[in-house]
């Protein structure tokens, strides 16, 4: 047994000392800390309540899951209880800290394919046993995915995870938008049919190319860029001449992962017999590898937390939005930006260059891959879907699917995630209908795109320190309580607070 029941955690924060930080998350920050009467080092999530915006369903079902799994590749929560405005949820130290944090500090290219192999059969093994027992991760990635001092791998983050078994308001939530769109599976995006644990495979897959090249696919690009190149490119993959490192039974296993269609993946079951987990080895292989000569974690922490600073500096000197993306990327989370303009202009700012030399778009690298056809050798892969759109041949020119007709893009992309989005910031249907009575003339789109420029970060005025009075005109039609919850996203994360319940988190008071 891989915990001891016999050892009683303390439920009082004056049994802990926190030491330094190792982590932090949208409304939470992980400790390294020491429980005091067991002697024993552990690490303390404490989630500031007010910030989580009485989301305590949310919250509660986290630590319930986190306490009632029993595996050894789950992160299980030793104890939880409050302190002040705050929960502390009392957990195994990993001192290793996140893959993705290990990657930023020491292989930003990626890990070496044994490494790689490792990492993701326990994880596997964390997602057979999820999946089992009725859970979706529902964030799979490598910021998720810690090790301890010895080596060992094991899931955490509980936080936007489902029960396939719920009924009623929580079954609903599965048709809700939560994950990190980098990682987010086009089914979870697309809101047609709800999705399964399939997502998890998903999200599974692009997790193996973030080990392999030391980050998600279209990492560099803000969400909504994400979204759209989801949704009507080819399914990424390991077809390019920088993986040509890898072998073929790599390739095969990630093809298998990133079909698009969810009833073509593996299960998770089936993934794990995949012959390229036979090139997985020991936990101490790992510690060998990639934790000998490492930092302290907290030293780690703190320096990317500085790099992170320096990003957003620069962003404010320069203006780059794109590099909000990336600051975003390294913390491990995600952010939208709906603003078209925005996007516009952006899409103006990137060079062809960018795109021809951009292999992790294929529809810029000439270099394409069917979405639909499963397993198989990529480079046999002929055509780009592009599902969401004209005839018109692609071109280097165009680049990611004609980002400068992003607008008739958007034009086209399904209505569904859109309104998936409105819950996202407590629009419910409801409040949907109140929009539209108001606005009789308007067509759909163009209460959704009034709703996508009202709501974006620099819309608000937020991260560009325009002054209020500036928005205040764009800003008014919008609900208050949607202005406050995508201030919040701004914080980082496109999961909403309320992703579980989503119209409780409005409380009277609010409308
Ligand atoms: N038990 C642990 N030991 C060591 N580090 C940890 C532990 N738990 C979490 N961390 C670190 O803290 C970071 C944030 O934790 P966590 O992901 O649980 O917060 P969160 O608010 O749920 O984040 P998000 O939703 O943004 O992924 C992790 O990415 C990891 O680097």
């Amino acid at each position: 047994m891989e915990y001891d029941l016999d050892k009683r955690f303390p439920l009082n924060a004056k049994d802990y000392k926190l030491y330094e930080e190792v982590g932090e998350g949208v409304s939470a920050i992980v400790y390294r800390a020491l429980c005091i009467p067991l002697n024993e080092i552990v690490a303390i999530k404490v989630l500031d309540l007010e910030k989580c915006n009485n989301d305590l369903d949310g919250i509660r079902r986290e630590v319930q899951t986190m306490t009632l799994i029993d595996h050894p590749n789950v992160l299980r929560a030793h104890c939880s209880f409050t302190a002040d405005h705050s929960l502390w949820v009392v957990m195994p130290y990993m001192a290793g800290g996140s893959c993705l944090h290990i990657m930023k500090s020491s292989y930003p290219e990626g890990f070496e394919e044994p490494v790689i192999a490792t990492l993701l059969k326990e994880t596997l093994k964390a997602l057979v046993y999820l999946h089992a027992h009725g859970h979706i991760h529902r964030d799979v990635k490598s910021g998720n995915i810690l090790i301890d001092s010895n080596g060992a791998v094991k899931v955490a983050d509980f936080g936007v995870s489902a029960c396939m078994f719920d009924a009623g308001d929580r079954q609903r939530n599965r048709n809700t938008f939560v994950g990190t769109p980098c990682w987010m599976a086009p089914e979870v995006m697309q809101q047609l049919h709800g999705y399964d644990f399939k997502a998890d495979i998903w999200s599974f897959g692009i997790t193996a190319l973030e080990l392999a090249h030391g980050h998600a696919p279209f990492s560099k690009y803000p969400p909504m860029k994400v979204l759209l190149m989801t949704l009507q490119n080819a399914p990424p993959g390991l077809d390019y001449e920088r993986d040509r490192r890898f072998s073929k039974s790599f390739k095969e296993m990630v093809a298998a992962c990133l079909v698009k269609d969810p009833k073509k993946r593996p299960t998770s079951e089936k993934l794990l017999k995949h012959h390229f987990f036979k090139h997985a080895r020991s936990y101490d292989y790992l510690a060998r590898t990639i934790l000998d000569n490492l930092a302290p974690l907290g030293e780690r922490f703190r320096v990317l937390k500085a790099n992170e600073a320096d990003l957003l500096q620069n962003k404010a000197l320069y203006g780059d939005k794109e590099q909000l993306s990336q600051q975003e990327y390294i913390r491990g989370i995600s952010a939208w930006n709906f603003n078209l303009e925005d996007l516009k202009s952006q899409a103006a700012l990137i060079q062809d260059d960018d795109f021809t030399t951009n292999e992790e778009d294929p529809s810029g690298s000439g270099k394409q891959r069917d979405s639909y056809d499963g397993v198989g050798v990529p480079g046999e892969r002929l055509s780009l879907e592009r599902a969401n759109h004209s005839s018109a041949a692609p071109s280097e020119v165009d680049g990611f699917n004609d980002l400068h007709d992003l607008e008739s893009s958007l034009a086209s992309f399904p209505i569904k995630p859109l309104r998936a989005l409105k819950g996202c910031f407590d629009i419910g249907e409801d409040d949907e209908a109140a929009t539209s009575s108001g606005c009789k003339d308007t067509t759909q789109l163009d209460i959704e795109q009034q709703f996508l420029q009202n709501t974006s970060p620099w819309a608000l005025g937020q991260e560009t320190g325009r002054n209020e009075s500036e928005n205040s005109g764009r800003n008014s039609s919008l609900p208050r309580h949607a202005i406050c919850e995508h201030k919040k996203f701004l914080s980082g994360s496109l999961i909403p607070d309320n992703a579980f319940s989503p119209k409780k988190v409005i409380g009277e008071g609010d409308r």
